[in-house]
């Protein structure tokens, strides 16, 4: 499946290493993620070569591509919130991860159009991502 993983980036990069690991379990399980550059350290770099229009209208139009899409949503971010907002209108299957303690929205954690799971071990997380993948094959394919 095409995955759109989204996480922070003006938001704050301070759980890069959880992006990272994320995506490449996400590609270990035979998926495609459609946003490396989110998990990608040079990410501000990259794209300041491109202009914010053409930021806004690649990942929207990766998005149309997506089968679902994955967030971590432990940092408030615009972008991430966005993204989720979205997704849901476009009725792409959403999964929303974060920490303990994480100051999240309620318009996430109240949002009934969204799934949500808290972890505290990359484990766990790993089972909720390939359980929330899985599932979304199963309906897929009958
Ligand atoms: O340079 C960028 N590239 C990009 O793909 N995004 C998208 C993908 C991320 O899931 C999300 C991050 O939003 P924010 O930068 O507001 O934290 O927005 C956001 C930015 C910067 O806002």
């Amino acid at each position: 499946m095409k995955v759109f993983f989204s996480g922070s980036i003006r938001g704050g990069r301070e759980l890069l290493s959880v992006y990272q690991h994320l995506c490449s379990f996400i590609v270990s399980k035979g998926h495609e993620v459609l946003t490396e550059h989110v998990a990608d350290p040079q990410v501000e770099k990259v794209e300041s070569a491109m202009t914010e229009q053409e930021i806004f209208a690649r990942d929207m139009a990766l998005l149309e591509h997506s089968s679902c899409l994955i967030a971590e949503v432990s940092i408030p971010s615009t972008g991430v919130g966005y993204e989720i907002c979205s997704a849901v209108q476009r009725n792409i299957p959403v999964l929303c991860l974060y920490r303990p303690g994480a100051n999240v929205s309620a318009m996430v954690l109240g949002n009934p159009y969204v799934a949500l799971w808290q972890y505290s071990t990359l484990e766990g997380l790993d089972t909720k991502v390939l359980a929330f993948l899985i599932s979304l094959q199963a309906e897929i394919w009958g």
